[in-house]
């Protein structure tokens, strides 16, 4: 496995300590070797130094092991080089020697600008063979066009069976169990239409802010980052129809009808609803948290969203007029990712002067992993007094003799194994941007600046008001 971006915070902080689990429990093939390559100068000892001081931060202290690193280790190396570079590619392939590359990994940690020359470098040097693999991390491109570009270059070199794009988020666990809960039971289904959800809240909320990814934040902002990749893939899994199948063709045709059904939000749909925000000095936990333009690599005037709110809605029969509202952002006040499905209230009430509470179904993926289902319950004692309660399934206490494994362990896994269900397609890719691409254009044509928030709170004010003039609120 190559991994271009080999010193980069991806790959120290998610790659490496993921792929050490992996080496710890011998899930990974006995003659997996890791390459990992930037321009940064370090030798082989130097990287694993640098990797282990990573991965001992990274991973819980009772898994790291000192005997079972030195043995992951040894998988390890270093290769330094200028991938933007041709003929830096002619030295790579004398490195590796002229070994065949079959099942060989290309994983490109790095900004999707090197994914064209990449790719097209491997070609030329003759590394890029069929039985090899190339992983491209989101977000793929930086508008349609780009992405559109990037698509066809990986495709002159690679075959689409080929490619992983990876969003992390289809490797968590609550997120698969989604599919689970929703097409291993056939207790939902009769419900998870229009005729009986009154609408869908998808929220990923960090305390985090770039870090020291300022530079690549600022190009990119909230709705690049996050929303055209996570958000959007945790709306086609809520809403998608059950593919006929559990494997990659079947789930992944499923999902592109969705972010191809999803209405476009043009013109003064762009002003309505959506809400862009950008973080002023707060705090957080009682630390002060400078306003984002005074982050490391920001530029000072940033007019880069930090925090963005959508409302949107499917264009098909089983969601015809249920708004589906997304919001992400960062420094908020609290880490928290989570889907509220809200159902509808009872059409007619039994119960004079009970509160009007309707169902509401919250799966939870982060902090905590748990599902749990909003039902109205009578008090104990005399009369009919009824109060919502919570029926809670609380996923790491259910399995908890089963260690819960990292997003990227489950994924770099199927790489390995040549599983892309939890993979995007090329097509869901596009159709993603093709949405997202009018309301990046509307707010730079009406010049819909971000609403400033202060760091440690719950987002713009205006963010509350686009559910609260809806007669809703968001949850939590
Ligand atoms: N960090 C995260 O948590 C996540 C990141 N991603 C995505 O992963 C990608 C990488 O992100 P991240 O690790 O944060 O970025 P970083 O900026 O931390 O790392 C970039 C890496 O690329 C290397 N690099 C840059 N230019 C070249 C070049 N010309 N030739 C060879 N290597 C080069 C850098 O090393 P050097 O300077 O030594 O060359 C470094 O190793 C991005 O697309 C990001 O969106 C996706 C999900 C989460
Ligand atoms: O892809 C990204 O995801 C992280 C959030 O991931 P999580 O697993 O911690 O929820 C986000 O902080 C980062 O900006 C983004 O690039």
């Amino acid at each position: 496995m190559l991994v271009f971006g080999g010193t980069g915070d991806l790959a120290l902080h998610k790659l490496l300590p993921a792929l050490y689990h992996l080496h710890r429990e011998r899930r990974l093939p006995a003659d997996l070797r890791i390459l990992a390559l930037a321009r940064t100068a370090l030798s082989r000892e130097a990287y694993q130094a640098l990797a282990e001081r990573h991965c001992r931060a990274q991973v819980a202290r009772a898994d790291f092991v000192a005997d079972t690193w030195q043995s992951f280790a040894a998988r390890l190396d270093y290769f330094a080089m200028d991938a933007a570079q041709s003929a830096e590619f002619g030295r790579l392939a004398q490195r590796l020697g002229g070994a065949c590359g079959r099942g060989r990994i290309y994983y490109l940690a790095t900004a999707p600008q090197l994914f064209a020359p990449i790719a097209a470098n491997l070609a030329i040097a003759g590394l890029a063979g069929a039985d090899t693999r190339i992983v491209l991390e989101k977000p793929i491109g930086h508008s349609l066009q780009s992405a559109l570009a990037i698509t066809a270059a990986i495709g002159k070199v690679f075959d689409e069976s080929q490619v992983f794009r990876i969003d992390h988020y289809l490797g968590k666990e609550t997120v698969q169990n989604l599919m689970a809960l929703r097409f291993a039971n056939a207790l939902f289904e009769p419900v998870w239409r229009a005729g009986h959800i009154d609408h869908v809240q998808i929220s990923v909320l960090e305390t985090l802010g770039v870090e020291n990814r300022g530079g690549y934040y600022d190009q990119a902002g909230a709705m690049r980052d996050m929303l055209q990749n996570h958000l959007l893939q945790l709306l086609c899994l809520v809403a998608m129809e059950a593919p006929v199948r559990f494997d990659a063709e079947a789930v992944r045709n499923e999902k592109v009808k969705i972010l191809q059904a999803l209405k476009p939000l043009v013109g003064l749909d762009v002003r309505d609803k959506t809400v862009r925000g950008q973080y002023s000095s707060g705090h957080i936990g009682g630390q002060e948290v400078p306003a984002y333009y005074f982050e490391k690599n920001v530029d000072n005037d940033s007019d880069t969203e930090t925090f963005v709110a959508v409302q949107a809605e499917i264009d098909n029969w089983r969601w015809a007029g249920v708004p589906f509202y997304l919001r992400t952002g960062k420094r908020l006040q609290r880490k928290c990712s989570e889907i509220v499905i809200q159902f509808k209230p009872v059409p007619h009430s039994l119960f004079p002067g009970a509160p009007e509470h309707a169902n509401r179904l919250l799966i939870r993926l982060q902090p905590e992993e748990r599902i749990s289902l909003q039902l109205m319950a009578k008090t104990p004692g005399k009369g009919m007094t009824l109060e919502p309660v919570e029926l809670d399934l609380n996923l790491a206490t259910a399995f908890s003799r089963q260690r819960r494994w990292e997003a990227y362990e489950r994924l770099l896994l199927d790489v390995i194994e040549g599983d892309p269900t939890l993979f995007m397609r090329k097509d869901e890719v596009e159709a993603a941007w093709r949405w997202v691409s009018p309301i990046l254009e509307g707010w730079h044509e009406y010049y819909q600046k971000p609403r400033p928030y202060p760091a440690g709170s719950a987002g713009p004010e205006q963010a509350r008001s686009l559910l609260e003039l809806q007669g809703r609120h968001w949850h939590g």
